[in-house]
């Protein structure tokens, strides 16, 4: 896998002349906030040497290298799921591509389901811890130490220090947001009531089918995470309608605006 990796990393050095800090993964919806980078390049997944090619409605498929406010970002639109039937590997091969090509900070997003009774959709959910539910993990399997360690911390899987950045922000730019526990499931299939209410018990504030594998290969390679999300709908059982990524992705893009500007903020105050 390194290898592979470092061939990926050349191929991108040789095309891009940008050596970003920050990466962000754009969730479903919220695509969006590649308008707000200038000086864009942009790379579509199929012409990256070993990337998957996402599959996904509402995921267009390419990194977008460029600024934000003169920060320069590298932008996933669009990201690799589990239940397109890849690899835990395959999923978070980005966050591995990212490390090697100088990526210290990484925004992640998602749509997420609500089941904090407090959220409605349209809340913006800062996340400041996960539940892994996925049934498997990223790092399963022999250990590069070239990566990582073999057993990696995960007491901060979201960097204080950007969470209060990211809070100073929002304060000072009248933004609203909640706090919570993204719990990640590997779907397709939304949850149904019952499973909602386990969740509920177990403390997540929020549930979608992504984020975790990515959030903890990052903590893996010594990138910090920051973690946003997009409430699209309240969860199975506290919704009384059912469920369609129609919608998801429906409310998530009406939510961009904010999303957006909070994003271009925090962005801002990493030079
Ligand atoms: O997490 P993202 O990719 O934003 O998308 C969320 O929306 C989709 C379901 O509607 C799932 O992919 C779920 O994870
Ligand atoms: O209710 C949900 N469940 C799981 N994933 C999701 N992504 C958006 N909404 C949801």
């Amino acid at each position: 896998m390194y290898n592979k990796v470092m061939e990926t990393v050349e191929f991108l050095n040789e095309r891009v002349e940008m050596r970003p800090k920050v990466a962000i993964i754009l969730g479903s919806g919220l695509g969006d906030l590649v308008d707000y980078i200038e000086e864009k390049i942009e790379i579509p997944y199929e012409e990256i040497p070993n990337f998957p090619v996402s599959t996904v409605a509402g995921h267009a498929g390419k990194l977008v290298f460029g600024k934000i406010n003169g920060v320069e970002v590298l932008a996933m639109k669009g990201r690799f799921h589990y239940y397109e039937g890849y690899e835990m590997k395959q999923v978070t091969y980005p966050i591995y591509v990212m490390k090697q090509f100088g990526i210290e900070n990484m925004i992640v997003s998602n749509a997420a389901g609500g089941i904090n009774k407090n959220f409605k959709p349209g809340t913006l959910m800062l996340i400041t811890d996960f539940i892994n539910m996925f049934g498997t993990n990223p790092l399963i399997g022999k250990n590069d130490e070239r990566f990582g360690v073999r057993f990696p911390d995960m007491s901060e899987a979201y960097s204080k220090e950007l969470i209060s950045l990211a809070k100073k922000v929002a304060e000072k730019n009248n933004e609203k947001y909640e706090e919570g526990t993204y719990l990640g499931t590997t779907g397709p299939s939304y949850e149904t009531a019952a499973e909602i209410k386990m969740m509920s018990i177990m403390g997540a504030d929020a549930v979608g089918m992504s984020t975790v594998p990515e959030t903890i290969v990052a903590n893996y390679l010594g990138i910090k995470v920051l973690g946003i999300s997009c409430i699209t709908n309240m969860a199975t059982g506290i919704a009384q309608t059912a469920h369609s990524h129609e919608a998801v992705v429906d409310i998530a893009v009406k939510t961009g605006e904010r999303f957006c500007k909070w994003v271009v903020d925090i962005v801002s105050e990493l030079k």
